[in-house]
Protein backbone atom coordinates (compact mmCIF):
# COMPACT_ATOMS: atom_id res chain seq x y z
CA UNK A 1 0.00 0.00 0.00
CA UNK A 2 2.75 1.99 0.99
CA UNK A 3 4.43 1.38 -2.18
CA UNK A 4 1.68 2.12 -4.09
CA UNK A 5 0.84 5.41 -2.74
CA UNK A 6 4.96 6.54 -3.21
CA UNK A 7 4.40 5.72 -6.90
CA UNK A 8 1.27 7.42 -7.10
CA UNK A 9 3.03 10.45 -5.94
CA UNK A 10 6.10 10.12 -7.75
CA UNK A 11 3.50 9.73 -11.03
CA UNK A 12 1.72 12.83 -9.97
CA UNK A 13 4.93 14.64 -9.06
CA UNK A 14 6.79 13.75 -12.76
CA UNK A 15 3.64 14.68 -14.35
CA UNK A 16 3.33 18.27 -12.92
CA UNK A 17 7.06 18.45 -13.22
CA UNK A 18 7.20 17.40 -17.02
CA UNK A 19 4.15 18.35 -18.52
CA UNK A 20 1.36 20.34 -16.30
CA UNK A 21 4.16 22.99 -15.37
CA UNK A 22 5.39 23.87 -18.54
CA UNK A 23 1.66 23.83 -20.56
CA UNK A 24 1.15 27.26 -20.69
CA UNK A 25 4.96 28.17 -22.03
CA UNK A 26 6.23 28.21 -25.46
CA UNK A 27 7.57 24.85 -26.46
CA UNK A 28 11.20 24.13 -25.58
CA UNK A 29 13.95 21.38 -23.99
CA UNK A 30 12.55 19.08 -21.51
CA UNK A 31 13.51 20.35 -17.84
CA UNK A 32 14.75 17.93 -15.40
CA UNK A 33 13.26 18.63 -11.72
CA UNK A 34 15.11 20.75 -9.47
CA UNK A 35 18.10 21.50 -12.07
CA UNK A 36 16.15 22.88 -15.38
CA UNK A 37 17.80 22.95 -18.52
CA UNK A 38 20.90 23.64 -17.10
CA UNK A 39 22.72 20.86 -17.36
CA UNK A 40 23.73 20.91 -21.43
CA UNK A 41 25.24 24.62 -20.91
CA UNK A 42 27.17 23.49 -17.75
CA UNK A 43 28.75 20.38 -19.97
CA UNK A 44 29.71 22.92 -22.58
CA UNK A 45 30.49 26.15 -21.56
CA UNK A 46 30.11 29.02 -21.84
CA UNK A 47 26.61 27.64 -23.37
CA UNK A 48 26.25 28.83 -26.87
CA UNK A 49 25.81 25.48 -28.42
CA UNK A 50 22.83 24.58 -26.17
CA UNK A 51 21.20 27.73 -27.11
CA UNK A 52 21.58 27.66 -30.68
CA UNK A 53 20.75 23.95 -30.66
CA UNK A 54 17.30 24.62 -28.92
CA UNK A 55 16.85 27.90 -31.55
CA UNK A 56 17.08 25.24 -34.32
CA UNK A 57 14.89 22.69 -32.44
CA UNK A 58 12.34 24.85 -31.42
CA UNK A 59 12.66 27.66 -33.46
CA UNK A 60 13.19 31.50 -31.85
CA UNK A 61 10.64 31.25 -29.09
CA UNK A 62 11.35 28.59 -26.47
CA UNK A 63 10.94 28.79 -22.45
CA UNK A 64 14.33 27.42 -20.89
CA UNK A 65 14.13 26.76 -16.89
CA UNK A 66 16.41 28.21 -14.64
CA UNK A 67 15.82 25.81 -11.98
CA UNK A 68 12.70 25.97 -11.46
CA UNK A 69 11.50 29.15 -12.90
CA UNK A 70 10.59 29.69 -17.01
CA UNK A 71 12.31 31.77 -19.10
CA UNK A 72 11.40 32.73 -22.37
CA UNK A 73 13.90 32.68 -24.37
CA UNK A 74 13.47 35.44 -27.77
CA UNK A 75 16.46 34.39 -29.86
CA UNK A 76 16.36 35.71 -33.33
CA UNK A 77 16.74 39.63 -34.44
CA UNK A 78 13.53 39.88 -36.02
CA UNK A 79 11.58 38.55 -32.73
CA UNK A 80 13.91 40.72 -30.67
CA UNK A 81 12.93 44.08 -32.48
CA UNK A 82 9.66 43.15 -32.50
CA UNK A 83 9.29 42.38 -28.34
CA UNK A 84 12.94 44.25 -27.13
CA UNK A 85 11.97 47.54 -29.20
CA UNK A 86 8.79 47.77 -30.82
CA UNK A 87 6.84 46.73 -27.40
CA UNK A 88 9.97 47.90 -25.55
CA UNK A 89 7.43 48.42 -22.13
CA UNK A 90 6.67 45.42 -21.82
CA UNK A 91 9.56 43.66 -21.49
CA UNK A 92 11.58 46.21 -19.60
CA UNK A 93 11.49 45.16 -16.10
CA UNK A 94 13.61 42.88 -14.40
CA UNK A 95 13.81 39.43 -12.57
CA UNK A 96 13.98 40.35 -9.22
CA UNK A 97 16.38 38.22 -6.82
CA UNK A 98 15.78 38.53 -2.74
CA UNK A 99 20.01 38.47 -2.83
CA UNK A 100 20.26 41.79 -4.69
CA UNK A 101 18.38 43.63 -1.91
CA UNK A 102 20.10 42.34 0.67
CA UNK A 103 23.75 43.12 -0.90
CA UNK A 104 22.37 46.13 -1.94
CA UNK A 105 20.74 47.54 1.49
CA UNK A 106 17.01 47.64 -0.58
CA UNK A 107 15.90 48.12 -4.02
CA UNK A 108 18.43 50.24 -5.69
CA UNK A 109 20.95 50.64 -8.52
CA UNK A 110 20.32 50.41 -12.11
CA UNK A 111 20.54 47.23 -13.00
CA UNK A 112 18.47 45.62 -10.67
CA UNK A 113 15.80 48.14 -10.29
CA UNK A 114 12.46 48.59 -11.81
CA UNK A 115 9.26 50.91 -12.87
CA UNK A 116 10.33 54.77 -11.48
CA UNK A 117 13.62 54.15 -9.52
CA UNK A 118 15.46 52.50 -12.48
CA UNK A 119 13.96 55.21 -15.26
CA UNK A 120 14.96 58.01 -13.50
CA UNK A 121 18.43 57.09 -12.80
CA UNK A 122 19.19 55.56 -16.37
CA UNK A 123 18.23 58.76 -17.61
CA UNK A 124 19.90 60.55 -15.28
CA UNK A 125 23.16 58.62 -15.84
CA UNK A 126 22.87 59.20 -19.37
CA UNK A 127 22.53 62.51 -20.00
CA UNK A 128 25.20 62.77 -17.32
CA UNK A 129 27.61 60.61 -19.51
CA UNK A 130 26.53 62.70 -22.84
CA UNK A 131 27.18 65.81 -21.19
CA UNK A 132 30.59 64.64 -20.89
CA UNK A 133 31.08 62.72 -23.88
CA UNK A 134 29.31 66.08 -26.52
CA UNK A 135 29.33 69.06 -25.11
CA UNK A 136 33.03 69.38 -23.84
CA UNK A 137 34.28 66.32 -25.28
CA UNK A 138 35.33 65.28 -21.48
CA UNK A 139 35.40 61.69 -22.32
CA UNK A 140 37.54 61.83 -25.29
CA UNK A 141 39.73 63.73 -23.40
CA UNK A 142 39.53 61.55 -20.46
CA UNK A 143 40.63 58.50 -22.42
CA UNK A 144 43.71 59.75 -24.32
CA UNK A 145 45.22 60.39 -21.12
CA UNK A 146 44.76 56.79 -20.54
CA UNK A 147 46.10 56.00 -23.92
CA UNK A 148 49.22 58.00 -23.57
CA UNK A 149 49.68 56.22 -20.00
CA UNK A 150 49.20 53.00 -21.47
CA UNK A 151 51.98 53.76 -24.23
CA UNK A 152 54.33 54.94 -20.88
CA UNK A 153 53.91 51.35 -19.30
CA UNK A 154 54.04 49.41 -22.67
CA UNK A 155 57.31 51.12 -23.68
CA UNK A 156 59.19 50.40 -20.50
CA UNK A 157 59.34 46.52 -21.94
CA UNK A 158 59.72 47.36 -25.89
CA UNK A 159 61.23 44.20 -27.21
CA UNK A 160 61.03 41.51 -24.72
CA UNK A 161 57.53 39.57 -23.71
CA UNK A 162 55.15 41.67 -21.60
CA UNK A 163 51.72 41.13 -19.69
CA UNK A 164 49.23 43.35 -22.22
CA UNK A 165 45.49 43.20 -20.26
CA UNK A 166 46.82 44.08 -17.28
CA UNK A 167 48.06 47.44 -19.14
CA UNK A 168 44.29 47.75 -20.44
CA UNK A 169 42.86 46.69 -17.20
CA UNK A 170 44.32 49.71 -15.15
CA UNK A 171 43.64 51.98 -18.10
CA UNK A 172 39.66 51.39 -17.97
CA UNK A 173 39.44 51.24 -14.38
CA UNK A 174 41.47 55.19 -14.42
CA UNK A 175 38.89 55.69 -17.44
CA UNK A 176 35.55 55.03 -15.01
CA UNK A 177 37.01 55.97 -12.15
CA UNK A 178 37.45 59.62 -13.95
CA UNK A 179 34.24 59.76 -15.33
CA UNK A 180 32.38 58.72 -11.62
CA UNK A 181 34.96 60.02 -8.93
CA UNK A 182 37.04 62.52 -11.06
CA UNK A 183 40.03 61.13 -10.32
CA UNK A 184 42.73 58.53 -11.72
CA UNK A 185 44.53 55.82 -9.63
CA UNK A 186 48.20 57.58 -10.21
CA UNK A 187 51.38 56.45 -8.22
CA UNK A 188 50.02 57.55 -5.28
CA UNK A 189 46.65 55.53 -5.37
CA UNK A 190 48.09 52.16 -6.48
CA UNK A 191 47.58 50.37 -3.43
CA UNK A 192 43.89 51.34 -3.57
CA UNK A 193 43.66 50.21 -7.14
CA UNK A 194 45.37 47.15 -5.83
CA UNK A 195 43.06 46.62 -3.28
CA UNK A 196 40.04 47.52 -6.35
CA UNK A 197 41.76 44.50 -8.49
CA UNK A 198 41.70 42.08 -6.02
CA UNK A 199 38.26 41.97 -5.46
CA UNK A 200 36.90 42.30 -8.78
CA UNK A 201 39.51 39.02 -9.46
CA UNK A 202 37.73 37.19 -6.13
CA UNK A 203 34.39 37.91 -7.64
CA UNK A 204 35.36 36.53 -11.22
CA UNK A 205 36.31 33.23 -9.34
CA UNK A 206 34.28 33.19 -6.48
CA UNK A 207 30.83 32.73 -7.91
CA UNK A 208 31.70 30.09 -9.99
CA UNK A 209 31.24 27.05 -7.41
CA UNK A 210 29.48 24.33 -7.89
CA UNK A 211 27.30 25.22 -4.68
CA UNK A 212 27.07 28.98 -6.41
CA UNK A 213 25.50 27.55 -9.49
CA UNK A 214 23.32 24.69 -8.21
CA UNK A 215 22.21 27.73 -5.35
CA UNK A 216 21.48 30.21 -7.85
CA UNK A 217 19.04 27.75 -9.88
CA UNK A 218 18.29 25.42 -7.73
CA UNK A 219 18.44 27.04 -4.07
CA UNK A 220 16.53 24.21 -2.13
CA UNK A 221 19.36 21.95 -3.15
CA UNK A 222 22.04 24.14 -3.33
CA UNK A 223 21.89 25.62 -0.02
CA UNK A 224 22.72 22.25 1.20
CA UNK A 225 25.82 22.12 -0.91
CA UNK A 226 29.41 22.48 0.94
CA UNK A 227 31.06 25.87 0.55
CA UNK A 228 30.12 29.69 0.90
CA UNK A 229 26.75 31.05 0.17
CA UNK A 230 26.15 33.08 -2.59
CA UNK A 231 24.67 35.55 0.32
CA UNK A 232 28.01 34.91 2.32
CA UNK A 233 29.93 36.05 -0.85
CA UNK A 234 27.89 39.09 -2.22
CA UNK A 235 28.90 40.14 1.34
CA UNK A 236 32.08 39.56 1.54
CA UNK A 237 32.66 40.95 -1.84
CA UNK A 238 30.88 43.72 -1.64
CA UNK A 239 31.51 45.51 1.74
CA UNK A 240 34.76 46.64 0.63
CA UNK A 241 33.49 48.30 -2.61
CA UNK A 242 30.84 50.03 -0.73
CA UNK A 243 32.98 51.12 1.49
CA UNK A 244 35.18 52.41 -1.41
CA UNK A 245 32.58 54.21 -2.73
CA UNK A 246 30.95 55.56 0.38
CA UNK A 247 34.43 57.48 0.78
CA UNK A 248 34.55 58.78 -2.40
CA UNK A 249 31.18 60.10 -2.18
CA UNK A 250 31.57 61.86 1.58
CA UNK A 251 34.60 63.23 0.13
CA UNK A 252 32.83 64.79 -2.78
CA UNK A 253 29.61 66.10 -0.66
CA UNK A 254 32.63 68.27 1.48
CA UNK A 255 34.20 69.88 -1.41
CA UNK A 256 31.27 70.59 -3.91
CA UNK A 257 29.86 74.21 -4.75
CA UNK A 258 26.29 73.57 -4.85
CA UNK A 259 25.98 77.04 -6.79
CA UNK A 260 28.03 75.86 -9.73
CA UNK A 261 26.29 74.68 -12.89
CA UNK A 262 29.27 72.51 -14.03
CA UNK A 263 29.70 68.97 -13.16
CA UNK A 264 33.22 67.32 -14.12
CA UNK A 265 31.95 64.00 -12.59
CA UNK A 266 29.03 61.97 -12.03
CA UNK A 267 28.99 61.86 -8.10
CA UNK A 268 29.48 65.38 -8.20
CA UNK A 269 26.63 66.10 -11.34
CA UNK A 270 24.32 63.46 -9.10
CA UNK A 271 24.93 65.42 -5.28
CA UNK A 272 23.79 68.65 -6.70
CA UNK A 273 20.30 66.94 -8.44
CA UNK A 274 20.05 65.31 -4.62
CA UNK A 275 20.19 69.05 -2.97
CA UNK A 276 17.84 70.59 -5.51
CA UNK A 277 15.51 67.28 -4.83
CA UNK A 278 15.78 67.66 -1.33
CA UNK A 279 15.17 71.38 -1.65
CA UNK A 280 12.07 70.58 -3.18
CA UNK A 281 11.29 68.12 -0.25
CA UNK A 282 11.85 64.78 -1.93
CA UNK A 283 14.33 63.15 0.25
CA UNK A 284 13.63 59.73 -1.45
CA UNK A 285 14.57 59.17 -5.27
CA UNK A 286 17.95 60.69 -5.09
CA UNK A 287 19.26 58.93 -1.86
CA UNK A 288 23.08 58.45 -0.78
CA UNK A 289 22.18 54.78 -0.82
CA UNK A 290 20.96 54.78 -4.42
CA UNK A 291 24.09 57.07 -5.27
CA UNK A 292 26.68 54.32 -4.12
CA UNK A 293 24.45 51.59 -5.66
CA UNK A 294 24.80 53.34 -8.69
CA UNK A 295 28.57 54.05 -8.67
CA UNK A 296 28.69 50.41 -7.74
CA UNK A 297 27.05 49.17 -11.05
CA UNK A 298 28.54 51.93 -13.39
CA UNK A 299 31.88 50.76 -11.66
CA UNK A 300 31.58 47.03 -12.10
CA UNK A 301 29.72 46.81 -15.69
CA UNK A 302 31.68 49.67 -17.20
CA UNK A 303 35.46 48.00 -15.86
CA UNK A 304 34.74 44.36 -16.48
CA UNK A 305 33.12 44.44 -20.12
CA UNK A 306 35.28 47.11 -21.43
CA UNK A 307 38.67 45.40 -19.74
CA UNK A 308 37.71 41.62 -21.19
CA UNK A 309 36.69 43.15 -24.69
CA UNK A 310 40.09 44.78 -25.21
CA UNK A 311 41.97 41.54 -24.26
CA UNK A 312 39.70 39.64 -26.61
CA UNK A 313 40.28 42.16 -29.28
CA UNK A 314 44.37 41.46 -29.31
CA UNK A 315 43.64 37.88 -28.90
CA UNK A 316 41.92 37.76 -31.72
CA UNK A 317 44.42 39.93 -33.40
CA UNK A 318 47.44 37.94 -32.43
CA UNK A 319 45.77 34.98 -33.74
CA UNK A 320 45.15 36.14 -36.97
CA UNK A 321 48.90 38.11 -37.89
CA UNK A 322 47.57 38.92 -41.67
CA UNK A 323 44.72 41.13 -40.04
CA UNK A 324 47.10 43.12 -37.94
CA UNK A 325 49.31 43.31 -41.66
CA UNK A 326 45.38 44.89 -43.02
CA UNK A 327 45.08 47.10 -39.77
CA UNK A 328 48.82 48.90 -40.32
CA UNK A 329 48.40 49.33 -44.15
CA UNK A 330 45.22 51.41 -43.23
CA UNK A 331 46.48 52.86 -40.64
CA UNK A 332 49.85 53.71 -42.87
CA UNK A 333 47.82 55.08 -45.24
CA UNK A 334 44.54 57.11 -43.24
CA UNK A 335 46.84 58.47 -40.26
CA UNK A 336 50.52 58.03 -41.49
CA UNK A 337 52.15 59.13 -38.42
CA UNK A 338 52.55 58.76 -34.76
CA UNK A 339 50.20 61.23 -33.56
CA UNK A 340 46.98 60.44 -31.55
CA UNK A 341 43.84 58.96 -33.25
CA UNK A 342 40.73 61.08 -32.05
CA UNK A 343 37.40 59.49 -32.79
CA UNK A 344 37.15 62.56 -35.33
CA UNK A 345 39.84 60.03 -37.32
CA UNK A 346 37.10 57.11 -36.50
CA UNK A 347 35.50 57.10 -40.47
CA UNK A 348 38.94 57.07 -41.76
CA UNK A 349 39.30 53.47 -40.56
CA UNK A 350 36.84 51.35 -42.05
CA UNK A 351 39.23 48.15 -41.57
CA UNK A 352 39.81 48.64 -37.88
CA UNK A 353 36.44 49.54 -37.07
CA UNK A 354 35.50 46.43 -38.86
CA UNK A 355 37.96 44.00 -36.43
CA UNK A 356 36.45 45.32 -33.29
CA UNK A 357 33.25 44.79 -34.64
CA UNK A 358 34.14 41.16 -35.68
CA UNK A 359 36.16 40.69 -32.08
CA UNK A 360 33.05 41.70 -30.31
CA UNK A 361 30.82 39.31 -32.23
CA UNK A 362 33.47 36.43 -31.54
CA UNK A 363 34.09 37.12 -27.79
CA UNK A 364 30.43 36.85 -26.97
CA UNK A 365 30.96 37.98 -23.65
CA UNK A 366 27.31 37.52 -22.72
CA UNK A 367 26.02 34.30 -23.11
CA UNK A 368 23.30 34.10 -21.34
CA UNK A 369 22.76 38.13 -21.06
CA UNK A 370 20.48 39.40 -18.44
CA UNK A 371 17.33 38.41 -17.46
CA UNK A 372 14.19 40.89 -18.47
CA UNK A 373 10.75 39.96 -17.22
CA UNK A 374 7.34 41.14 -18.25
CA UNK A 375 5.48 43.99 -17.22
CA UNK A 376 2.48 42.93 -17.87
CA UNK A 377 0.39 39.97 -19.73
CA UNK A 378 1.43 39.65 -23.42
CA UNK A 379 1.43 37.13 -26.25
CA UNK A 380 4.68 36.13 -27.99
CA UNK A 381 4.25 34.02 -30.93
CA UNK A 382 0.87 33.40 -30.29
CA UNK A 383 1.36 32.23 -26.61
CA UNK A 384 0.42 34.09 -23.91
CA UNK A 385 2.65 35.10 -21.40
CA UNK A 386 1.66 36.25 -17.99
CA UNK A 387 3.31 39.32 -16.32
CA UNK A 388 6.27 38.57 -14.28
CA UNK A 389 7.45 36.09 -16.65
CA UNK A 390 11.31 35.70 -17.21
CA UNK A 391 12.15 36.88 -20.93
CA UNK A 392 15.93 36.70 -22.18
CA UNK A 393 16.87 38.32 -25.12
CA UNK A 394 19.50 35.94 -26.15
CA UNK A 395 22.07 37.90 -27.94
CA UNK A 396 24.83 35.38 -28.16
CA UNK A 397 22.63 33.17 -30.97
CA UNK A 398 21.63 36.10 -32.38
CA UNK A 399 25.59 36.96 -32.55
CA UNK A 400 26.26 33.27 -33.90
CA UNK A 401 23.47 33.24 -36.45
CA UNK A 402 25.25 31.59 -39.51
CA UNK A 403 22.30 33.09 -42.53
CA UNK A 404 23.88 36.31 -41.43
CA UNK A 405 27.57 35.12 -39.95
CA UNK A 406 28.44 32.64 -42.15
CA UNK A 407 31.25 30.11 -40.58
CA UNK A 408 30.21 32.11 -37.05
CA UNK A 409 33.25 30.67 -35.18
CA UNK A 410 35.76 32.07 -37.82
CA UNK A 411 37.39 35.49 -37.13
CA UNK A 412 36.71 37.41 -40.66
CA UNK A 413 36.87 41.41 -39.91
CA UNK A 414 35.77 41.13 -43.94
CA UNK A 415 32.39 40.34 -43.09
CA UNK A 416 31.99 44.19 -41.81
CA UNK A 417 33.23 45.42 -45.28
CA UNK A 418 31.35 46.09 -48.46
CA UNK A 419 32.07 46.34 -52.02
CA UNK A 420 32.92 49.42 -51.74
CA UNK A 421 36.16 48.89 -48.90
CA UNK A 422 33.32 51.14 -46.30
CA UNK A 423 31.71 49.97 -43.06
CA UNK A 424 29.03 48.00 -43.33
CA UNK A 425 26.24 48.55 -40.68
CA UNK A 426 25.18 44.85 -39.83
CA UNK A 427 21.62 44.89 -37.50
CA UNK A 428 22.18 41.85 -35.76
CA UNK A 429 25.44 42.51 -34.63
CA UNK A 430 24.15 43.33 -30.72
CA UNK A 431 26.78 42.51 -28.24
CA UNK A 432 25.13 45.74 -26.17
CA UNK A 433 21.46 44.36 -26.27
CA UNK A 434 18.47 45.63 -27.51
CA UNK A 435 15.63 47.76 -26.26
CA UNK A 436 15.37 50.09 -22.99
CA UNK A 437 17.65 47.69 -20.98
CA UNK A 438 20.27 48.06 -23.82
CA UNK A 439 23.89 48.67 -22.37
CA UNK A 440 23.68 51.60 -20.79
CA UNK A 441 27.49 52.56 -21.08
CA UNK A 442 27.59 51.54 -25.25
CA UNK A 443 28.47 54.96 -26.07
CA UNK A 444 31.47 54.87 -23.61
CA UNK A 445 32.59 51.73 -24.23
CA UNK A 446 32.74 52.05 -28.12
CA UNK A 447 34.82 55.67 -28.08
CA UNK A 448 37.63 53.61 -25.09
CA UNK A 449 37.68 50.41 -27.52
CA UNK A 450 37.98 52.77 -30.91
CA UNK A 451 40.55 54.96 -28.96
CA UNK A 452 42.50 52.12 -26.97
CA UNK A 453 42.71 49.62 -30.08
CA UNK A 454 43.66 52.54 -32.95
CA UNK A 455 46.26 53.75 -31.23
CA UNK A 456 48.04 50.70 -29.86
CA UNK A 457 47.98 49.17 -33.62
CA UNK A 458 49.12 52.47 -34.68
CA UNK A 459 51.77 52.50 -31.74
CA UNK A 460 53.18 49.20 -32.27
CA UNK A 461 53.58 46.00 -34.13
CA UNK A 462 52.69 43.38 -31.69
CA UNK A 463 53.66 39.96 -31.68
CA UNK A 464 52.92 36.60 -30.09
CA UNK A 465 55.29 35.94 -27.03
CA UNK A 466 57.63 32.00 -27.37
CA UNK A 467 54.55 30.46 -25.98
CA UNK A 468 52.80 31.13 -29.23
CA UNK A 469 49.16 32.79 -29.64
CA UNK A 470 46.91 33.39 -27.08
CA UNK A 471 44.13 30.78 -26.42
CA UNK A 472 40.93 31.84 -28.01
CA UNK A 473 39.16 29.21 -25.65
CA UNK A 474 36.64 29.92 -23.19
CA UNK A 475 35.85 28.19 -20.02
CA UNK A 476 33.81 29.45 -17.85
CA UNK A 477 29.75 30.19 -17.92
CA UNK A 478 28.35 33.01 -18.01
CA UNK A 479 31.09 35.43 -19.02
CA UNK A 480 33.27 34.65 -21.41
CA UNK A 481 36.55 36.44 -19.54
CA UNK A 482 39.63 36.25 -21.88
CA UNK A 483 43.61 34.72 -20.69
CA UNK A 484 46.00 36.11 -19.53
CA UNK A 485 48.13 37.83 -23.11
CA UNK A 486 51.74 38.05 -23.60
CA UNK A 487 53.26 39.89 -26.27
CA UNK A 488 56.18 41.37 -27.76
CA UNK A 489 55.49 45.17 -28.79
CA UNK A 490 58.06 47.19 -31.44
CA UNK A 491 56.99 50.76 -31.97
CA UNK A 492 56.30 51.15 -35.19
CA UNK A 493 57.54 54.61 -35.94
CA UNK A 494 60.77 55.42 -35.11
C1 LIG B 1 32.31 46.29 -24.47
C2 LIG B 1 31.70 46.75 -23.43
C3 LIG B 1 30.31 46.43 -22.97
C4 LIG B 1 29.45 45.42 -23.33
C5 LIG B 1 29.68 44.32 -24.36
C6 LIG B 1 28.25 45.58 -22.54
C7 LIG B 1 27.12 44.76 -22.64
C8 LIG B 1 25.98 44.92 -21.88
C9 LIG B 1 24.83 44.05 -21.94
C10 LIG B 1 24.70 42.84 -22.85
C11 LIG B 1 23.91 44.52 -21.05
C12 LIG B 1 22.57 43.87 -20.71
C13 LIG B 1 21.46 44.38 -21.58
C14 LIG B 1 20.15 43.69 -21.29
O1 LIG B 1 19.72 43.62 -20.13
O2 LIG B 1 19.52 43.21 -22.25
C15 LIG B 1 24.47 45.70 -20.42
C16 LIG B 1 23.82 46.45 -19.47
C17 LIG B 1 24.41 47.50 -18.79
N1 LIG B 1 25.66 48.02 -19.02
FE1 LIG B 1 26.99 47.43 -20.43
N2 LIG B 1 28.41 46.66 -21.72
C18 LIG B 1 29.65 47.22 -21.95
C19 LIG B 1 30.17 48.35 -21.34
C20 LIG B 1 29.57 49.09 -20.36
C21 LIG B 1 30.11 50.27 -19.74
C22 LIG B 1 31.44 50.93 -20.12
C23 LIG B 1 29.23 50.66 -18.76
C24 LIG B 1 29.32 51.80 -17.79
C25 LIG B 1 29.40 52.99 -17.96
C26 LIG B 1 28.12 49.73 -18.79
C27 LIG B 1 27.01 49.81 -17.98
C28 LIG B 1 25.88 49.02 -18.10
C29 LIG B 1 24.70 49.17 -17.25
C30 LIG B 1 24.54 50.15 -16.10
C31 LIG B 1 23.77 48.21 -17.70
C32 LIG B 1 22.36 47.98 -17.15
C33 LIG B 1 21.40 48.86 -17.93
C34 LIG B 1 19.95 48.75 -17.48
O3 LIG B 1 19.57 47.73 -16.91
O4 LIG B 1 19.19 49.70 -17.75
N3 LIG B 1 28.35 48.79 -19.77
N4 LIG B 1 25.72 45.93 -20.94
Amino acid sequence: MILLLILFSLSLWLFYELYWKRRNYPAGPMPLPFIGNMLPVIKEKPGYEAFRKWTKEFGDVYTFWLGSKPCVVISSYKRMKETFVLDGDTYADKIHQPFQDQFRGGNYGVIDTNGHVWSTHRRFALSTFRDFGLGKDLMQEKILIEVEEAFKKFDEKLGVEQEIPGVFYNASANVINQLIFGYRFDASKQEELKKLKALMEFQETAFTTLKVHVQFFAPSIGKWLPGKSVEELLAEFTVDFYKFFDKQIEEHRSKIDFDSEESVDYAEAYLKEQYKKESEGDYELFSSKQLSNMCFDLWLAGLFTTHTTLTWITAYVLNNPEVQKKIHKELDEAIGSDRLITTADKSKLPYLNAVINESQRCANITPFNQIHCTTKDTVINGITVKKGTGVVPQISTVLLNEKVFPDPYTFNPDRFIDGNGKLKKVEELVPFSVGKRQCLGEGLAKMEMFLFISNFFNRYEVTQSSAGPPSLLKETMFNATARKIDAILRKRHV
